[in-house]
């Protein structure tokens, strides 16, 4: 959490002013019981009329200077808080969007969103109640049993009998009630995630009839976070009734020394209820206190999930190591300039995976050629071309774009110069053309309709009412084929040297699918294409084809050779083409 506060930096001002603030609402609240008395004995006492109405205008105009004070120190307070969690979020944000695959892999997207979302406002609620309260109820604790001793000391021992019997009630309590409340709060994110995760699957939940199912584990999870919160409830239940009783025996005790000292002269009637009044000020803020500790201690216990996520790194190189690393590493270029992809003994294992997912994978890519890549589902396919745009690192081995390491190139670089199409199509909340200018920012009118046309996109635009259409969040209103050909066109609008589909066709119909084939070879910057598919049909006129199974490269080739000598191949080939069809 510490690590935090340099987000308050740029708000010193008000960190300072909000608890001045509150310590002065404090003082002119200390000085109310003594006002009180002093109208009690001098003005009721003495029947003077003149002095009753000037104490209680000076009553009036404490409270009012107290609530200017409270209102100034809430704006101060707020404007830190709200400060902190927006630097905070967006610093975070930034900080998530650095992260590779493998961070987000490791990390999971549901934990992030929780910690984007609900831990950054705990963490802002925390500061904010920092800020006014927590030098502002010890203030009042202690000033008002000074006052206490300042108008008698055998009274004020009372004070301080009862302050620590009360001490130990609250803050006992809150100490068994803080994991508790933790407690809940995890029981809470359960409910978060599932609810999310249903969301997410609305529509396989009701394709598969899952209703039922999941409503009765959310009711189960539902019970657990009930339980606890009856358990953490019946705790803080407790809290008043027992400190009640303590500060009444308290009052009481007081009253009673208080009337004796009033009968030996020691005490007037006045002062024994400033008195009652100092006490009664020392509960509110000890409840008060223990309240704000279990807040803090929320508070805490969020911003340290915070720094967590700060304190994993990215692995992958920014843009200027990456510059010194190729200063270095100018001797693994290699120079064949037609080599655009080159595979050299390539492993991947993934973190927190027990097997390779690739193995000793060896192959090259000439400017402009066509590689297929087929295999079996989990085979590698995806993971191979993941590591093209450094998606992931590869374990062992090295991957070279144009002759450099990707690993030399600022990642930016890289990136430019590929365009990927996902296995699952996502589009972002915004115009067609919005979704379209993800490629190249500055993308013209024309050079948008050149890939829709190309990514056989067109009919999309023209169902949809055109360029400015409305697309949904992930691309709702739209079919599955829709958003696929919509994701194609994107990539193309960048014009990248390598382009790659990561089974990416696979909601297209045959004869679709055969027209963008088409398309891509005459676009006139003839890119390197790689085609990731289940589907023979979808590679077979590829340039080169590889064949992955388990993770291991078991054939390399064209159709024709892989056919004549690769089992793996004619397996596939032959459970989606009759033998007679085989061309
Ligand atoms: N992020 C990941 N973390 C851990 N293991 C992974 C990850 N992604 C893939 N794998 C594993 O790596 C292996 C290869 O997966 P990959 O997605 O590359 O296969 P694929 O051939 O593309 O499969 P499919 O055709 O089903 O998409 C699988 O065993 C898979 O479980």
């Amino acid at each position: 959490m510490k690590q935090l506060l340099i987000y308050l930096k740029g708000y010193e001002k008000e960190c300072i002013l909000a608890p001045l603030f509150k310590m002065l609402e404090a003082s002119f609240e200390l000085v109310v019981p003594l006002v009180i008395a002093a109208i009690i004995d001098k003005g009721i006492g003495g029947r003077n009329v003149p002095y009753i109405i000037q104490m209680c205008s000076l009553l009036v105009g404490l409270g009012v200077i107290g609530l200017i004070c409270s209102v100034t120190a809430q704006f101060f307070a707020a404007k830190a808080a709200i400060g902190f969690g927006t630097e905070v979020r967006h610093a975070l944000f930034k900080h998530l969007l650095s992260f590779s695959f493998t961070e987000i892999d490791t990390l999971g997207t549901s934990t992030m969103m929780t910690r984007m979302t609900s831990d950054v406002n705990q963490a802002q609620n925390g500061v904010n109640m920092v800020l006014r309260l927590f030098l502002r109820s010890p203030f009042v604790v202690f000033g008002a049993m000074i006052m206490a001793f300042t108008i008698d000391i055998k009274a004020a021992l009372l004070f301080v009998i009862t302050i620590i019997l009360l001490s130990f009630v609250i803050f006992g309590m809150m100490l068994l009630n803080i994991p508790m409340l933790k407690n809940v709060q995890q029981r809470l994110d359960h409910i978060l995630e599932i609810t999310r995760e249903n969301l997410l699957g609305v529509r396989v939940i009701r394709a598969f009839c899952k209703e039922e199912e999941e409503i009765k584990t959310f009711n189960q999870r539902n019970k657990v976070l009930l339980q606890q919160q009856k358990k953490a409830g019946r705790l803080s239940a407790l809290m008043n009734p027992l400190t009640y009783t303590l500060i009444n025996v308290g009052i009481i005790l007081l009253i009673w020394v208080g009337a004796l000292q009033v009968e030996k002269g020691i005490l007037s009637q006045g002062q024994v209820v400033a008195l009652y009044n100092y006490m009664s000020q020392i509960l509110v803020e000890l409840v008060k206190l223990a309240a704000l500790i279990i807040t803090i201690n929320k508070s805490i216990a969020c911003g340290n999930r915070i720094a967590d996520v700060f304190y994993i790194k990215p692995t992958m190189t920014s843009l200027s190591d990456a510059i010194q690393i190729d200063k270095q590493r100018k001797s693994t270029r290699i120079q064949d300039q037609e080599e655009v992809i080159c595979f050299k003994q390539v492993s991947l294992t993934y973190a927190q995976a027990g097997e390779a997912s690739l193995v000793n994978i060896d192959f090259t890519v000439k400017k402009g050629e066509t590689v297929g890549i087929i295999g079996g589902t989990g085979s590698g396919k995806s993971s191979l071309v993941h590591l093209i745009p450094r998606f992931y690192d590869a374990t062992l081995g090295e991957v070279f774009v144009k002759g450099v390491n990707v690993k030399e190139y600022p990642l930016e670089k890289l990136r430019e110069r590929i365009g990927i199409v996902m296995q699952k199509a996502v589009l972002f909340r915004g115009t067609l053309a919005d979704n379209l200018r993800w490629g190249k920012k500055d993308a013209t009118e024309e050079e948008m309709r050149q890939a829709l046309e190309a990514a056989q996109a067109i009919d999309v635009v023209e169902a949809k009412g055109g360029l400015e259409a409305y697309i949904e969040q992930g691309g709702s209103n739209l079919s599955g084929g829709q958003r696929q050909r919509l994701a194609i066109a994107r990539a193309l609008v960048k014009k990248p040297d390598i382009l790659i589909f990561d089974d990416s066709t696979s909601a297209l119909d045959f004869a679709t699918e055969a027209r963008l084939r088409q398309a891509i070879k005459a676009l006139d910057y003839k890119p390197t294409v790689l085609i990731v598919s289940q589907r023979a049909a979808s590679i077979q006129y590829a340039d080169q084809i590889l064949v992955l199974e388990d993770g291991k490269l078991v054939g390399k080739g064209n159709h024709k050779e892989l056919l004549a000598n690769c089992e793996v191949y004619q397996e596939i080939y032959y459970s989606q083409f009759k033998k007679e069809e085989a061309r």
